[in-house]
C-alpha cells in the first residue's frame, strides 16, 4: 500500500495535495472531564497540526463550530450551522473536510458527504495515515495494518450494503476488500487479522533479538521506558542520556513510531536500556492503542518509566492526563506508575510565562530539565540510578580481595568496577553494585574460593 492512503480516488485530489477545512465540533463537557482542561482552540490547533503533518494535506482554513445535537448522533449540526460550514468551505476552496472527532460513524460520513460533496476525514483517518507515513520497521507497519482492521470492519458493512458505494473518501484498502466478490468479508478479515498477528509476533521477536544483540549485559540491563505526549522531547532525552548519534529528534508529530532501544551506563555501573516509544495523543482511538500493544508491551514490564512532559506547552496538564489514561488502558496499574514512574518536566529553557499560576505549581517531585541545554540532567541521572537500584533489587557489596584473586579479573571483565578500588597493603577493597541474580552467579562461580578460605 502507498503512503497516506486516505482518499486516493477523488477527482478533487489536485496537485497531489488535499486542501482541508478543519472543523472542531465543540461539545459542552461535563465537569471533571480531562478535556475540560483543554481549550477548544488548542484542540483545533492540534487537529490542524495533524493535518499539516501529512505531506499530501494542507489545512487551508479551520474553525470551531459548537455542536447542535451530539457528536454520537447521525446529525452533529443543525441546518443553520451546516450552511455556515458549507459557505466557509466554498470560500476556502477546500477539497476535503476534517471533522475533529475520534471516529465518524458511516451514517455521519454519509450525511456530511451528502451536504459537502467532498471527502470527509476523522481523526482515525488522519492518525492512521500519519502512522503509515512514519512507520519504518516491519513491526510498526504490521501494527498499523492491524489497527486498520476494526475500522474496515466498521465501514465495510456500509459498503457492502451499498450505503457507501465507491465513495472518494474510503480507504484504498477498503475498496480492495469491497471488490472481493463472493467471499465472506468477515471471514476474510478474520483470516487477515490472524495472519497479521502471527507476522507481528515474529517481527517483534526478530526486533528484540537484533536490538539486544549488541549489549554485553543485555539480560541483566535495566529497562527504562520513556513515555510522553507526542513532541515532548522523548527522542531528545534518550539521545542526551545515551549519546546515541543515530537518534534525530524531529519537530514533527509521531516522528517515533517504532520503539528504539539504546544502551547507557548508569553511575552504579549497571547497563540500562532506554526505550523511546510511540508518542501519545489525546483521544487516540482505542483500537489504535490496542494495535500498538507490541510496541507498548515493554512499558508494562519496564523497571523504570520516565514520563516526560513538555511544560512549555500550556496544555501539559491535559496531555499528562491523556498519557496516564493511555497507560491505564494498556494495563499499567496505578501502583506501578506510583512506584516506578519518574515525572520529568522538559523544555524549561523555553519561555513558560504563558503558564497559569496553577501549572507553575507542578508537583515538587517532578524533575525539571532541558534536553536542549542539558540543565537538570545530572539530577535526573541520579534519580534514575536510585530508582533502578530499587527496582532491580540491587545492593552495594564491599569485597576485600587479595591483589592476586581471580575474582578481580572477573569483576572487571563483567564491568562491575565503576569506582576504582581502595588499596590496603596486599588487599584491594571494591564496592560493587549487584542484583540478586548477579549475586547468585557470583556466589556459584567462586564458591570454591570461599570453601578454601
Ligand atoms: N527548546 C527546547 N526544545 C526541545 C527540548 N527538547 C526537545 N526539543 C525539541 O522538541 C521537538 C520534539 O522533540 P523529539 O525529541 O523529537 O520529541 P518526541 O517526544 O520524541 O516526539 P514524537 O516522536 O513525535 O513523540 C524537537 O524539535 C526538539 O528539538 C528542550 O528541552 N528545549
Amino acid at each position: 500500500m502507498g503512503r497516506a492512503d486516505v482518499a486516493t480516488t477523488s477527482s478533487k485530489f489536485a496537485n497531489g495535495q488535499w486542501s482541508v477545512l478543519v472543523v472542531h465540533p465543540k461539545v459542552r463537557w461535563g465537569s471533571g472531564s480531562a478535556s475540560v482542561l483543554k481549550q477548544a482552540d488548542r484542540q483545533l490547533e492540534e487537529a490542524v497540526a495533524l493535518v499539516n503533518n501529512l505531506p499530501n494535506m494542507i489545512a487551508v482554513d479551520s474553525l470551531i463550530m459548537p455542536v447542535d445535537y451530539n457528536t454520537k448522533r447521525k446529525s452533529i449540526w443543525a441546518a443553520g450551522n451546516l450552511e455556515k460550514l458549507v459557505a466557509r468551505r466554498e470560500t476556502a476552496r477546500a477539497t476535503a473536510l476534517m471533522v475533529n472527532v475520534d471516529v465518524l460513524s458511516p451514517a455521519q460520513q454519509e450525511e456530511l458527504f451528502g451536504i459537502f460533496e467532498v471527502p470527509i476525514f476523522d481523526r482515525y483517518n488522519i492518525v492512521l495515515s500519519t502512522f503509515k507515513e512514519f512507520a519504518r520497521t516491519d513491526e510498526a507497519r504490521l501494527q498499523i495494518s492491524l489497527a486498520e482492521i476494526p475500522y474496515i470492519k466498521h465501514r465495510i458493512h456500509a459498503l457492502a450494503s451499498k450505503r457507501l458505494h465507491s465513495r472518494p473518501e474510503i480507504l484504498h484498502v477498503e475498496q480492495q476488500y469491497a471488490e472481493i466478490e463472493g467471499g465472506d468479508l468477515n471471514e476474510i478479515l478474520r483470516k487477515r487479522e490472524q495472519d497479521l498477528r502471527r507476522d507481528l509476533k515474529e517481527a517483534t521477536r526478530r526486533a528484540t533479538e537484533q536490538q539486544s544483540g549488541g549489549s554485553k549485559h543485555s539480560s541483566d540491563a535495566a529497562v527504562i521506558a520513556v513515555v510522553g505526549y507526542t513532541n515532548t522531547g522523548k527522542t531528545s532525552l534518550v539521545k542526551r542520556l545515551t549519546g546515541a548519534e543515530s537518534l534525530k529528534p524531529k519537530d514533527q508529530l509521531f516522528a517515533t513510531l517504532d520503539t528504539t532501544r539504546h544502551v547507557a551506563k548508569l553511575p552504579s555501573g549497571r547497563s540500562a536500556v532506554f526505550t523511546d516509544t510511540i508518542g501519545f495523543l489525546s483521544d487516540l482511538p482505542i483500537h489504535l492503542i490496542a494495535a500498538f500493544e507490541a510496541t507498548l508491551a515493554h512499558v508494562k514490564s519496564a523497571d523504570v518509566i520516565i514520563h516526560l512532559r513538555d511544560v512549555s506547552n500550556p496544555d501539559w496538564k491535559a496531555q499528562e492526563e491523556d498519557v496516564v489514561a493511555t497507560l491505564k488502558s494498556i494495563g499499567v496499574a496505578r501502583e506501578v506508575m506510583a512506584e516506578r514512574m519518574i515525572t520529568v518536566d522538559n523544555k524549561i529553557d523555553k519561555d513558560t510565562s504563558v503558564d497559569s499560576p496553577e501549572s507553575s505549581l507542578s508537583e515538587s517531585s517532578s524533575i525539571r530539565i532541558s534536553c536542549k541545554t542539558g540543565d537538570g540532567m545530572a539530577e535526573l541521572i541520579g534519580v534514575i540510578n536510585e530508582k533502578v537500584s530499587i527496582a532491580t533489587k540491587c545492593k552495594t557489596i564491599r569485597l576485600r580481595l587479595d591483589v592476586r584473586s581471580p575474582v578481580i579479573e572477573w569483576l572487571y571483565h563483567n564491568e562491575f568496577v565503576v569506582v576504582e578500588p581502595i588499596s590496603d597493603g596486599n588487599m584491594l577493597i571494591f564496592d560493587v553494585v549487584m542484583n540478586e541474580s548477579e549475586i547468585g552467579r557470583f556466589r556459584k562461580k567462586f564458591a570454591h574460593l570461599k570453601r578454601k578460605n
